[in-house]
């Protein structure tokens, strides 16, 4: 991608000369920023993901009468959901087998099925201005854009046989909150449809490699309680086999049906098996329900797992809040998930009201020098006579030796900055001659671990059911979301084109330095 060129909402690239060509070398306070912004995450996340290569959106020319229309067909091309009928055209549907169970079916109440054409509005703000807080824009005006995605459910018509499907479920990289609501519920759904043949892949892809892992046969009857207890029933691990691997595997086992729960990782490699699949006309419908506990999926509202994660680190703060406010001088630091994304610890810190300082990843800052965290925790000592500060895990890895330590998937394993932190505020005070008394807590694991609170019940619910009633649907390549409050289906590589990050320039980011009253820690 040109260097030059401000993201503008989520892969909407558009070349910054163009802007600079409309606008005049002077951009507004606000897209200066927003550009700014902008090469700093792509860099920070460089390890991670590469942005996607500039969608024909960055060869707008915003001369061009029909720029509009042109860039709301290519953004309907790009979110258009790949079908098994794309590669295997002898590919016949069947009338759904899926039914709601209504002793008195009348009429009136149709059967609940979703029509293919229907679609949901991704974004809904029409910002009258880019200076708006928060906008994202296409063009320079910030020009109205419609952009649809797919409607999620089930359909009239399904492309399996649910007595010809034997179906797979995989759980991916770290453990989350919900994973088990989410089997439960794609096996109670697959087994309305009427399959039997139901099968958990143990320890994530490593379980198509490793001989000594055997499949997990699953019915109603072994899911039905799972959801009381967090984990995964199946286990879960980072790295396995090739991606041709994994086919073979798969055709060995006659799997057809293939649903993969996991983050970016884990939907890199779903997307691959789909194009595996395909390349080998294989009908297989592939279909991910994004897990992260970060909430680092683009596009969506949310993913599972978050809101239980921001709900249990509620303990832990009000516990270091409680620590520090009962020490003389008192200084509690909490760290919280977040590789690359500081959703967890911004959410986190505005529910609870207790927080001072809030590090993400997202957002520089200086430790030591007159604007640093250390002297405004000196400040805070001062004035009110404790401090609460809660860290992403991955803020102020600028501060920490790399290591170069990878684990088995390939992510750079981060030092520890809430450690580092709590060292290096100790001595801080040691040296200035202050007495300050720092406790530090560590809950992540604890969070992870969790079983899902309600709301995300709700979620893993409603998102395994459409995983189901997507690969009925004959779609594969797919994911499925929450978008402005409603459920879709997603091309993969849409959502994991690069880590969703929270932009600082962003209201919610905004409302966090409200709560906290931080400063920008910058000189
Ligand atoms: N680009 C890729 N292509 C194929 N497979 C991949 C790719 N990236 C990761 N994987 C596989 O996906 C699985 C999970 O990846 P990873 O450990 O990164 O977790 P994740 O899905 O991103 O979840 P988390 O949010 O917990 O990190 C691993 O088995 C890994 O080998
Ligand atoms: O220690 P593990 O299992 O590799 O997982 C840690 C990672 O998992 C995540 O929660 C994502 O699932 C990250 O925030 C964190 O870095
Ligand atoms: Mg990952």
């Amino acid at each position: 991608m040109d260097s030059l060129s401000p993201v503008i909402g989520p892969k909407l690239v558009v070349p910054l000369r163009s802007v600079r060509r409309i606008l005049g070398p002077d951009l507004p306070p606000n897209l200066n920023r927003i550009c700014n912004k902008n090469k700093k995450i792509n860099g920070m996340h460089a390890e991670n993901t590469k942005p996607r290569a500039a969608s024909s959106a960055a060869a707008i020319d915003f001369g061009d009468r029909d720029w509009k229309s042109k860039y709301e067909d290519d953004f309907q091309a790009r979110f258009n959901i790949p079908h098994l009928t794309d590669v295997i055209e002898d590919a016949l549907p069947i009338p759904s087998t899926f039914c709601l169970r209504m002793r008195t079916p009348t009429q009136d109440f149709a059967d609940g099925y979703i029509n293919n054409n229907d679609r949901v509005l991704l974004k809904v703000i029409n910002y009258s201005s880019p200076t708006s807080a928060g906008a994202e824009c296409i063009d320079p005006d910030c020009t109205w854009v419609e952009q649809w995605v797919h409607r999620a459910g089930p359909r009239e018509k399904i492309y399996f046989k649910p007595e010809n499907v034997k179906a797979a479920i995989v759980t991916c990289g770290g453990l989350c909150p919900g994973l088990n609501d989410v089997i439960r519920q794609i096996v109670i759904t697959l087994e309305i449809y009427g399959v039997k043949k139901i099968v958990g892949i143990p320890f994530g892809y490593r379980g198509f490699s490793d001989k000594d892992l055997s499949e997990m046969p699953l019915s109603r009857k072994v899911v039905q309680n799972v959801h009381l207890s967090g984990g995964s029933l199946l286990g879960v691990s980072r790295g396995g086999p090739s991606v041709s691997d994994i086919v073979d595997s798969m055709e060995e086992r006659g799997i057809n049906m293939f649903f993969v729960l996991g983050g970016n990782g884990t939907h890199a490699g779903a997307n691959a098996i789909h194009n595996e699949c395909r390349k080998r006309r294989l009908r297989l419908a592939v279909v991910g329900v994004p897990k992260t506990i970060d909430n680092d999926i683009l596009l969506m509202d949310k993913t599972f797992g978050f809101d239980t994660a921001v709900e249990e680190a509620q303990r832990a703060i009000n516990s270091a809040y409680i620590e520090a406010h009962s020490a003389y001088h008192g200084i509690g630091i909490v760290k919280l998930m977040g590789r690359s994304s500081g959703f967890i610890a911004m959410q986190a810190s505005l529910a609870s009201g207790q927080i001072d300082i809030c590090l993400i990843p997202e957002v520089s800052f200086n430790l030591h020098g007159p604007h640093g965290v250390l002297r405004h925790l000196k400040y805070l000592l001062e004035t009110k006579g404790s401090a609460v500060v809660c860290v992403a895990e991955g803020a102020g890895q600028n501060f920490i030796q790399k290591t170069n330590a990878k684990d088995a998937s390939g992510n750079v394993v981060f030092g520890d900055f809430g450690v580092h932190l709590q060292q290096e505020t100790k001595k801080y005070f040691n040296e200035i001659g202050i007495t300050a008394d720092v406790k530090y807590i560590d809950p992540t694991y604890m969070i992870r671990a969790c079983r899902a609170n309600a709301s995300d019940g709700i979620l893993c619910t409603v998102l395994g059911q459409n995983a189901v009633h997507g690969a009925f649907a004959g779609y594969s390549g797919i994911t499925v979301g929450i978008c402005n409050t409603h459920y879709v289906y997603l091309p993969i590589p849409e959502v994991i084109s690069y880590p969703r990050a929270v932009d600082p320039n962003s209201r919610m980011w905004h409302r966090c330095l409200t709560s906290t009253g931080q400063p920008d820690f910058l000189d």
